[in-house]
C-alpha cells in the first residue's frame, strides 16, 4: 500500500484565504501523473497554519476531486495526544487511507511517552497510520526501537523517515518505509526503502518516478546518476523554508498564487529567478530520460 511517490499537497492561498479552486486544479492536474498517493494537511501543506475550519475545507475540497481515485493519507499532530485523536474522530467521516502522525512536537517527551502516543493514535482508529520521524521539527525522534515495538500494533505500517542514518535499521524492519528528506531519496531506496513523501513531487514527480523505476530494475547506478542530477534543484527546492520554493516555482506554469502564509515568507525575487532556470534543467533532464542517456 505504501510504496512509490506520494505528493504532499500544498495548501494554495489567495489573499490570505485558502484558494480552493486552485487546491482542486492541482489535485486534478496531480491525478494525471504517476504519483501513488496524496498526502493532505502535511508539512508542506501548511497544516500547522491552518484553522481547524480550514483544514475541513482543504478536506472537503480535495476529497471532492480525488474520490476513489488514488488513496489519501490525512496529516494530523499536536502536541497534545488528545487534539491529535479529536482531530482524528472528525476526519474519519472521509474516506481517507489513513493518517500521517508525528510525535508531539515541543513538549519533549521522553521514548516511552512517544510510544504512549502512537499507542492511543493506533487505538483511536482502524485506519493505517503511518509514523512521522522528523526531528528537526518536531525536537523528539521515534527511536527504532519505539518502532519496533509500536509494530504490535497492526494499523502501524508504514514510517516516514527524515533521518538518513536511520535508513538501514528500518528497512530491514517489517514496516514500509518512505522517504522523508527529499535529497536522501536514493539512499532511502538504497537501503530498502519503498518510496517518498516528498514535496518535490509538485515539480518532478515523472524524475522521483524513473529513479524509483530504475532501482526497482536493479539499475542502481543509473538512478544514482539521474538522482544526482536532480539533487541540486532539490536542494533550490529546500534552501527556502518550505513550501515558499515549491508554491513560487509552480506559480511560473499554473494558475496558482506563490503565496505562503506568515512566517513562512514568500520566496524572494533571487529564488524565483533560479526557480526559473531550473525548468530549463528538469527539462533537459527529462529529454535524456526519454532518450536513454540515462
Ligand atoms: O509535507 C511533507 O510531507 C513534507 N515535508 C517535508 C518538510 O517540509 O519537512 C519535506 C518533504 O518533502 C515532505
Amino acid at each position: 500500500m505504501y510504496s512509490g511517490i506520494w505528493l504532499p499537497i500544498i495548501t494554495p492561498f489567495r489573499n490570505g484565504k485558502v484558494d480552493i479552486d486552485a487546491l482542486q486544479y492541482l489535485a486534478d492536474t496531480y491525478l494525471r501523473t504517476e504519483i501513488s498517493g496524496f498526502v493532505a494537511l502535511g508539512t508542506t501543506g501548511e497544516a500547522a497554519l491552518l484553522s481547524l475550519s480550514e483544514r475541513i475545507s482543504v478536506l472537503h475540497a480535495l476529497f471532492d476531486v480525488v474520490g476513489e481515485q488514488l488513496p489519501v493519507l490525512v496529516g494530523a499532530g499536536a502536541p497534545d495526544t488528545r487534539e491529535v485523536l479529536r482531530e482524528i474522530v472528525l476526519y474519519e467521516r472521509w474516506n481517507c487511507t489513513g493518517y500521517l502522525v508525528s510525535p508531539p512536537s515541543y513538549v519533549c517527551p521522553d521514548q516511552a511517552g512517544v510510544q504512549w502516543h502512537f499507542e492511543q493514535v493506533a487505538q483511536a482508529t482502524q485506519r493505517s497510520i503511518v509514523l512521522y520521524d522528523v526531528p528537526h521539527r518536531t525536537g523528539v525522534t521515534i527511536a527504532p526501537d519505539t518502532v519496533k515495538a509500536l509494530l504490535a500494533h497492526e494499523n502501524i505500517v508504514a514510517i516516514k523517515e527524515c533521518v538518513p542514518s536511520r535508513f538501514c535499521e528500518l528497512g530491514g524492519q517489517p514496516i514500509s518505509l518512505l522517504c522523508g528528506n527529499d535529497d536522501a531519496f536514493v539512499d532511502c531506496l538504497s537501503a530498502g526503502g519503498a518510496g517518498g513523501i516528498l514535496a518535490s513531487a509538485h515539480v518532478c514527480a515523472d524524475l522521483l518516478v524513473d529513479v524509483l523505476s530504475l532501482m526497482n530494475a536493479d539499475r542502481e547506478a543509473d538512478a544514482k546518476t539521474l538522482f544526482s542530477r536532480l539533487s541540486p534543484i532539490l536542494r533550490l527546492l529546500f534552501s527556502a523554508p518550505n513550501p515558499a520554493a515549491i508554491k513560487a516555482m509552480l506559480a511560473l506554469d499554473h494558475p496558482i498564487s506563490a503565496e505562503t502564509r506568515m512566517p513562512i515568507a514568500p520566496a524572494s525575487a533571487e529564488l524565483v529567478g533560479r526557480l526559473r532556470d531550473a525548468r530549463e534543467t528538469l527539462q533537459a533532464l527529462r529529454a535524456d530520460c526519454e532518450n536513454a542517456v540515462i
